[in-house]
């Protein structure tokens, strides 16, 4: 009996599904689960998560009476302020996530960039203080996880070749783990996508209009710092990549049906 599925489908079925999730989903913690319960139904993908947490991060520095400055939506990373970062972001971020997804009986393992040396990382030169730019470099770990059926949760933090850890974008871990292992990548954050001039969101963007609307402060924030990360894998990937919200995760299954879900960011 001959199949109906075009090579197109069966790519998207078999590849891993690389879902990012920016850290305001922790402070909801239906939303969390909401998600958590859809990954639950995908019963044959494989399914990666990438988590941030910066406004765990901005709470803690306070609390610690550190002053915070980001820029492009990357934060000043001193490295007086490595072990609370790490200590909340590898830590009491990535342990909670598990600890849900694990109660929710989803296998969960919580990892860093650096375990099994699934990605490396160098300085940006941005002047931006531990801040790591990641490439991928074994998927030995992610793989072997994938295969048992454990649902890899991986925290931003990384380690540069000399063992000094660096505060990483999870927008640009997300891409690193998406390229190690060649999967579909979805960008979940708190808003519907990404918004144009108009204040109204776009069902797809290229390069060049993000671009005119990162120079005119349409796009801003951390926002800038996550279209920019998902024009990097388009046009690496060469396919689109959305943008999308963890509010309303049962699109994720529209995502996998092929159809466009939240802002396309498209390959030039
Ligand atoms: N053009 C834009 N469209 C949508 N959101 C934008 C735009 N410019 C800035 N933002 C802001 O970016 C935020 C998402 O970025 P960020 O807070 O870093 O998300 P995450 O933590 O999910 O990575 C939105 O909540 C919104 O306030
Ligand atoms: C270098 C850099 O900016 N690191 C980020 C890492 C966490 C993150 O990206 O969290 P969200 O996805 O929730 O924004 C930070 O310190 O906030």
């Amino acid at each position: 009996m001959s199949n109906s599925f075009s090579t197109q489908e069966v790519e998207q079925i078999v590849k891993p599904l690389v879902i990012k999730i920016g850290g305001a989903i922790l402070e909801k913690e239906s939303a969390l689960s909401a998600l958590l319960a859809v990954i639950a139904t995908l019963k044959d993908k494989q399914v990666v998560l990438v988590h941030g947490g910066g406004c765990v991060v901005d709470e803690m520095l306070a609390q610690a009476g550190f002053t915070t400055e980001k820029k492009h939506g990357l934060r000043v990373t001193p490295k007086t302020q490595i072990p609370l970062i790490s200590g909340a972001l590898a830590g009491t971020v990535n342990k909670s996530i598990v600890a849900t997804a694990n109660s929710m009986s989803l296998t969960a393992v919580g990892l860093s960039l650096n375990d099994g040396e699934m990605i490396s990382c160098t300085l940006s030169t941005q002047d931006l203080g531990q801040v790591g730019i990641p490439q991928p470099k074994n998927s030995k770990l992610l793989n072997a996880l994938l295969q048992c059926e454990f649902l890899p949760v991986i925290s931003s933090i990384g380690a540069l070749d000399n063992g000094d850890l660096v505060n990483v974008n999870a927008d640009d871990a997300a891409v690193a783990i998406c390229q190690l292992l060649n999967a579909q990548l979805l960008l979940l954050t708190d808003v519907n996508g990404v918004k144009g001039a108009d204040g109204e969101y776009l069902t797809s963007l290229n390069g060049e209009e993000a671009d005119k609307l990162i120079e005119q402060g349409v796009i801003a924030g951390g926002m800038t710092a996550k279209v920019n990360a998902a024009l990097q894998a388009a046009q690496q990937l060469g396919r689109s990549i959305a943008v999308a919200s963890w509010q309303s995760p049962e699109q994720i299954t529209q995502l996998l049906d092929g159809q466009g879900i939240g802002t396309q960011i498209q390959p030039s």
